[in-house]
């Protein structure tokens, strides 16, 4: 819990996400070798590499961040390659624990990134449904009352009885995708936009993003993309090295979008 000085909290009051102080480092447990240690700290990387005298080398993938976001916003995250786009949304996820500061969301979380993450690839299509919507906090008869949509929307069919390890990853990305959209979510967190390879699908897809986008009380996207941002969202966010460099309303930020884009393309970082 966070205990804000009272101007800060009467700001805040209507926030559905409150981010303070953030800070989020993650260990990398896999380079024991002092030698690789160092190679790795000789290495120029998106977080800032920390060397620790005990314990494994630790990343510091986001540094003291502050965000509040209000019923209505949605909020455009770009920042080159390492930056802490997806850490964000891992930590606002509850994926990540802050390892400094505090997250606080209320409400209904849905995630469109790590796909396949709260899935069991040994349970079929339609336990999986189960588990997805479980994860997400619903109850058993509202998630019973999705299931035929959900078999429409993802065309999975029959595969919907077999184990999702014998689906394609564009049919995993379809039956993810169809569970986080066909419950409304209060945030809707994003990493890209969903791609299956299937462009009959993929329309489908967006039109019902777009719906979903209208009627999410808060949305976070991260992106490549500076025109998906300047489309789809209210608020605009740079990060870089895990700090923020710039936030505001996108319709006063189209100038600073703009040069992120060409900067990113230049690093051959920028979305098609
Ligand atoms: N599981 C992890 N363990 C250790 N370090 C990690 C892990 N995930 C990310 N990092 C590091 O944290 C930093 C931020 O990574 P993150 O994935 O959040 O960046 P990003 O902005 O989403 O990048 P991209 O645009 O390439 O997807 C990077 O330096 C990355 O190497």
């Amino acid at each position: 819990m966070i205990s804000p000085d009272s101007k800060t909290a009467d700001a805040s009051s209507d926030a559905v996400v409150r981010v303070r102080n953030l800070t989020v480092e993650l260990p990398i447990y896999s380079a024991e070798s002092r030698s690789f240690k160092q190679s790795l700290l000789s290495t120029e990387i998106g977080g800032r590499l920390l060397s620790m005298r005990h314990g494994p080398l630790r990343v510091r993938a986001l540094t003291q961040l502050d965000l509040d976001l209000r019923p209505g916003e949605r909020l455009g995250v770009m920042g080159h390659n390492g930056a802490g786009k997806t850490t964000l949304l891992r930590a606002l996820a509850g994926v990540y624990p802050p390892t400094q500061g505090s997250v606080e969301v209320d409400g209904d979380v849905a995630t469109m990134f790590d796909i396949g993450l709260g899935m069991d690839i040994e349970a079929n299509g339609r336990e999986n449904i189960f588990l997805l919507g479980y994860s997400r906090g619903l109850d058993p008869a509202h998630i019973r009352s999705k299931i035929d949509e959900i078999a429409t929307f993802s065309g999975l069919g029959p595969y919907l009885e077999l184990p999702v390890k014998t689906y394609s990853s564009g049919m995993a990305s379809r039956l993810a995708f169809a569970v986080a959209t066909s419950f409304q979510p209060d945030i809707l967190l994003m990493d890209e936009w969903i791609s299956t390879g299937d462009q009959d699908f993929m329309k489908k897809a967006e039109a019902r993003l777009f719906e979903l986008l209208e009627q999410s009380r808060v949305m976070v996207f991260a992106s490549h993309s500076a025109e998906l941002i300047e489309r789809t969202c209210t608020r605009f966010m740079i990060l870089s090295h895990g700090q923020i460099a710039l936030q505001g309303p996108v319709s006063e930020l189209q100038d600073a979008i703009q040069r992120t884009r060409a900067t990113l393309e230049q690093s051959g970082e920028a979305a098609q």
